[in-house]
């Protein structure tokens, strides 16, 4: 018989012949405190008390529908995940303000996701380093190791809770930076080990404080309830097995045993040798949306030391302003291109899940911040915002011609494949590429010079490979469907300062301008840039020309 389910967005219709696929557990916990259990097993996205929201298939690969069996009430589940950086959770002060500004939304039911302490996470890594190479009788006084000490222990001393609920871990670190004094080395396994005390020890610091002044929380190190990576250490990817496990852990603790979950943020367990991994750096803001994801919750706080998206880095411009609104793929495409604001990831698991990301400041809490959403009003915007990305390597590859032109294309980006190299801009002639390769995975500074030698050698084959060192990419993110005005302005601009744009790529984003530099005139461009785009008054004709929505001014 068929079935027809009110929907969140539409209608599914589901006939008797067809048949849907298994996509996730049956049984998950839903938006506001229902569950849904669901003839067919499809993947449920979301549920209130009279409306599902399902995605499957139907045997000839269409979009069909789900047969509701049953929607029943369960107890309470959560409203929100709140993650909050390591500036937001720096000392005891910042922990006792961030527990105020929780219990100041007495309506919510949070899941809190923390990073480590300020800046535990560089110091772990100083340590690490300096471990290698300081012999096994000093490894117990580096520096940053007592810094860290003093830090955590101060904290809980200040905070009035047990020092136990961090002193095997202090203990455990100190052992582990005697082995790697020992060994004499530091794999990228023991690595991400290491580091991951900072986000265990903030988050058992702030689940007993919580605790302490009468709020029921528990703390959970992620790799312990679900969170499945790839064996990619120092910048794992998560699995899709996290989505239904972590909300089925968190779903049943909460039925079994109310409490605010405290959950490491950055942290992962390895599929295949089931290690600690992390996420990469700035790996928190993807735990939150995971869980968010996860769980279907209505959004998702990113709680940082800014008051939201800004304009511009506001290191390199201070007048950078609050960007009240963008779309999950402005801000992916700003994180991917550099601003550290959000982890490049992090997006992901929010669009997927059509879950709005909220971007606020945890030291001025009343500043609106900046919400992240599928769309958004495009009409009066020009340009959102403009990141930096500093040295990058850029190749000019020109084709010697002893392959054709598909053949020629299809050589060159095989040979970044087999490398695992990632290019972050590209534009081509009919024989030639300019690209820039993406410096986070040259991250190791002996690999560099080896693996481009190594491309290099490997082009060289089929080409004339012209490579070029410090360059930097300026991503001007914002309505692409305003290109020639925004060009028109960027490179009035740029004249002005005598700047030679080395390439220049508007691609398939649709949010997203790039153009490549020298590093040296980088951040004069973009503080020029910046002013023109955000400190100085919109004309007249920019005015006309954003609200014809398209149509383009003529050049003055
Ligand atoms: N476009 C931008 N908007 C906001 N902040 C930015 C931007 N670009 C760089 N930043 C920097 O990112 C910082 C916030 O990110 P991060 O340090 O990862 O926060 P947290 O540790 O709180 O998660 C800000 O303090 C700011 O210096
Ligand atoms: N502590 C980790 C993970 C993280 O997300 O940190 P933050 O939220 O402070 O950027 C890091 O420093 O990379």
């Amino acid at each position: 018989m068929a079935t027809q389910v009110g929907c969140v967005k539409s209608v599914f219709h589901v006939s008797t012949n067809s048949q849907i696929f298994h996509r996730e557990s049956p049984l998950l916990p839903c938006r506001i405190g229902y569950t849904a259990r669901v003839a067919h097993v499809p993947l449920v996205r979301k549920v209130s008390s009279n409306a599902i929201r399902v995605r499957c298939c139907s045997n000839n690969g269409r979009k069909s529908g789900v047969a509701v069996e049953k929607v029943e009430e369960i107890e309470n589940s959560y409203t929100c995940v709140m993650k909050f950086g390591g500036s937001s959770v720096a000392n005891a002060v910042r922990m006792r303000e961030v527990a105020n500004l929780i219990l100041s939304f007495p309506e919510e039911r949070p899941i809190i996701v923390l990073s480590a302490m300020g800046k535990t996470t560089n110091r772990l890594l100083l340590a690490g380093e300096k471990a290698v190479s300081c012999g096994v009788t000093n490894a117990d006084s580096i520096d940053e190791l007592s810094d860290i000490k003093d830090l955590h222990l101060r904290t809980v001393e200040e905070l009035g809770v047990d020092r136990d609920v961090i002193a095997k871990h202090l203990e455990e670190l100190e052992q582990l930076l005697k082995g790697i004094a020992m060994m004499k080395e530091l794999t990228p396994r023991t690595q991400d080990y290491l580091v991951s005390f900072g986000e265990c020890m903030s988050t058992r610091i702030f689940a007993a404080y919580l605790n302490k002044i009468g709020v029921k929380a528990s703390q959970y190190d992620a790799f312990e309830i679900g969170f499945i990576t790839t064996d990619d250490f120092t910048n794992a990817d998560i699995l899709e097995a996290t989505y239904p496990a972590v909300a089925k852990r968190l779903h049943s603790d909460w039925v079994s045993d109310p409490a605010i979950p405290v959950i490491t943020g950055f942290l992962g367990k390895a599929r295949k040798s089931c290690a600690v991994t992390t996420l990469g750096r700035g790996g928190s803001d993807l735990t939150a949306t995971t869980i968010g994801k996860a769980l279907g919750l209505p959004e998702i706080q990113v709680w940082k030391d800014v008051d939201g998206v800004l304009t511009c880095d506001p290191n390199l411009c201070p007048q950078a302003e609050p960007v009240p609104f963008l779309t999950f793929d402005e801000a992916a495409e700003l994180a991917y291109f550099g601003a550290q604001v959000l982890h490049p990831q992090s997006m992901r698991p929010a669009r997927e899940g059509d879950i709005p990301v909220r971007v606020k400041n945890s030291y001025n809490p009343k500043a609106p911040g900046t919400l992240i959403t599928k769309t958004r009003d495009m009409s009066k915007a020009l340009l959102t915002s403009i990141v930096l990305k500093r040295n990058v390597t850029m190749l000019d590859i020109v084709s010697t011609r002893m392959l054709g032109q598909f053949g020629f294309l299809a050589k060159v980006f095989s040979i970044f494949e087999d490398l695992g190299i990632s290019v972050d801009v590209v534009a081509t002639s009919e024989v030639s590429i300019s690209l820039t390769l993406d410096p986070s995975k040259l991250w190791s500074r002996e690999l560099i010079q080896q693996e481009l030698d190594y491309v290099v050698e490997e082009l060289e084959k089929i080409s004339v490979v012209n490579l070029l060192k410090n360059r930097s990419i300026i991503s001007l993110i914002g309505n692409v469907q305003m290109s020639s005005l925004i060009l028109e302005k960027a490179f009035q601009v740029l004249r002005t300062l005598g700047v030679t744009v080395q390439m220049i790529s508007q691609g398939a984003s649709k949010v997203n301008i790039s153009l490549v530099v020298n590093d040296n005139e980088a951040e004069q461009c973009v503080r020029a840039l910046h002013k023109t785009f955000f400190e100085c008054e919109v004309s007249e004709l920019e005015n006309e020309c954003i609200s014809k929505n398209g149509s383009v001014p003529a050049l003055s």
